[in-house]
């Protein structure tokens, strides 16, 4: 396969990480990249390793995908307890690098070069339910043609896309939703055990995830695991200030247990026709004071075969494995099926358990 030329979209947690491991894949040439108060474009490749030096500790965001940069852009509060560490205003993220460049309209400045960009992968928060949908239009009315991917978590986004498919289409793009780890990895994974079935009972997703750069460098992660928590949604989590965010962390010594969460992996697997959205639950654990994940995550796909035997197929993650890892190798992987797709004229919106074998 040729050689792919992408941007990310947001270089907070997710996005820094998905330069990095573009590094150890073949074929990948990272050419832009932006934040909320920047843009770094380079062709030729962007110098991964000086730009991730710069934001080291140093992300432009607070994890709400906020478009109101000029309130953010006059914010210089220190919110890292009292280091020096930038997190908002002037010198924070992407301009920090020697290869970025200030500006108030970072997307749409990514959307300029995109003629010469592949694919795109958004690690933006995703706050307001509609932010990636609108994202996709722009990409669209600029007449993109090329690969849209995310790594959203809330089922009904995807309707959101859906309703685009036309618009996406028409204009040759491949939009790739729900492809991090999950969904992505997972929903992908159930979609593989479920070919030994002939009917799919259930499938549950648990997931476990140790955080060892903590809140502070995955805040849009965070926030949106809040939002799903008893008692909290996405307009409150959104509204949520940084101490309001440290005080829930605390009330639960830094361990939040999630049960039944709104992740897209059920529609996801619905529209591949894998089973019924009902049938598929996902929880999980997040420790957000260690690296060790607090509970392995487990893939438990549940279902009957042709000759009539019932069972149920397990596929787990080593514990060793990082929530980077896990995300990133998956989205970078799916975004490579994804460009073949592409270049072979099939344009739409996809789930990561449609590129899998069908059912
Ligand atoms: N599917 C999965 O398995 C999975 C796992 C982890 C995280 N995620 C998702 O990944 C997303 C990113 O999470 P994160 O922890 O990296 O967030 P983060 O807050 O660390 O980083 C977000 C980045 O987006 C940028 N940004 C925000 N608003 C912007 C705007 N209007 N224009 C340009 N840039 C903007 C910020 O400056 C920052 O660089 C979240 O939606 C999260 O839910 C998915």
């Amino acid at each position: 396969m040729d050689d792919i030329n992408f941007a990310v979209l947001g270089t907070g947690g997710i996005g820094r990480r998905t330069l990095e491991v573009s590094t150890h894949k073949d074929g990948l040439t990272p050419v832009a990249a932006c934040d909320r108060h920047g843009v770094a474009v380079n062709h030729d490749g962007l110098d991964v390793a000086e730009l991730l030096d710069a934001t080291e500790g140093n992300i432009a965001g607070d994890g709400t995908g906020d478009t109101d940069s000029e309130t953010r852009a006059n914010d210089d509060r220190v919110t890292d307890g009292g280091t020096a560490v930038k997190q908002h205003g002037d010198g924070a993220g992407i301009v920090a690098s020697t290869q970025g460049t200030p500006t108030e309209t970072p997307i749409d400045d990514i959307i300029d070069e995109s003629e010469d960009i592949d694919a795109v992968l958004l690690a933006l928060p995703n706050l307001e339910h509609d932010f990636i949908p609108r994202i996709a239009e722009r990409f669209a009315d600029a007449e993109f043609e090329g690969v849209l991917i995310d790594v959203l978590k809330r089922s009904r986004v995807i309707g959101m896309l859906d309703e685009r498919e036309a618009t996406l289409t028409d204009a040759g793009i491949t939009f790739v939703c729900g492809a991090g780890a999950t969904p992505g990895l997972l929903t992908g994974a159930a979609a593989l055990a479920a070919q030994s079935f002939v009917e799919v009972e259930e499938v549950e997703i648990w997931w476990g995830v140790g955080l060892k750069s903590g809140y502070e460098d995955n805040r849009g992660t965070v926030r949106e695991d809040i939002a799903h928590l008893d008692g909290y949604d996405i307009e409150t989590a959104r509204e949520m200030d940084e101490s309001e965010i440290e005080a829930v962390i605390e009330a639960h010594d830094g361990v939040l247990e999630f049960d039944d969460m709104e992740h897209a992996d059920d529609v996801l697997l619905e529209r591949a026709g894998i089973c019924d959205g009902d049938d598929v639950t996902v929880g999980g654990v997040l420790d957000i004071r260690q690296d060790e994940k607090p509970t392995t995550t487990t893939v438990r796909v549940t279902g009957r075969t042709f000759d009539g035997e019932r069972g149920t197929n397990t596929f787990q993650l080593d514990d060793a494995t990082s929530m980077a890892a896990n995300v990133n190798g998956p989205a970078l992987g799916y975004l490579k099926a994804a460009v073949r797709r592409n270049r072979a004229g099939d344009y739409g919106v996809f789930g990561p358990a449609e590129l899998m074998p069908g059912f």
